[in-house]
């Protein structure tokens, strides 16, 4: 479906597309005027502000949730999700990387995952 108030936006039944447009961008705008872009200025502060958002954000959502309000749940996990975008393009990564991850766990029980961890 056509989001209505942005009509070039991707279409969202695709949600690995939306997520990869928005990796693209991410990459184009960290190397860009940082007082003209949001990217470019966090990505010049460094790793630890990037870290530190994703922990506010994280953090953020948590309050949504104990609160339940759903709205809100979703702004700040589009936070999250956005903040997390920009901490894996720092190490050459992006959604296609944590998807793969995602896809190879598929199936596995969590409990039987754990289970198979090796003792560290
Ligand atoms: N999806 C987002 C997105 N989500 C959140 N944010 C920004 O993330 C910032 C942090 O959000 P907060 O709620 O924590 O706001 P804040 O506490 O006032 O911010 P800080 O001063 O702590 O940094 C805000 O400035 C938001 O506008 C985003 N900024 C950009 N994008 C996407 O990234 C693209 C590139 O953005 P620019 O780099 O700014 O061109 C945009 O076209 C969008 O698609």
């Amino acid at each position: 479906m056509t989001n209505p108030s942005n009509p070039s936006a991707p279409d969202s039944s695709d949600s690995s597309d939306t997520l990869r447009a928005l990796a693209a961008v991410i990459a184009e705008r960290r190397a860009a005027d940082p007082s003209k872009s949001y990217v470019a200025k966090l990505v010049h502060k460094g790793l630890d502000s990037m870290l530190k958002k994703v922990g506010e954000e994280a953090t953020e959502l948590v309050i949504a949730a104990k609160d339940g309000d759903r709205e809100q749940i979703v702004y700040e996990a589009a936070d999250l999700w956005f903040h997390s975008l920009i901490v894996l393009s720092q190490f050459g990564l992006g959604p296609d990387d944590v998807l793969a991850e995602l896809r190879r766990r598929e199936g596995l029980s969590g409990l039987q995952e754990f289970a198979q961890r090796k003792p560290s």
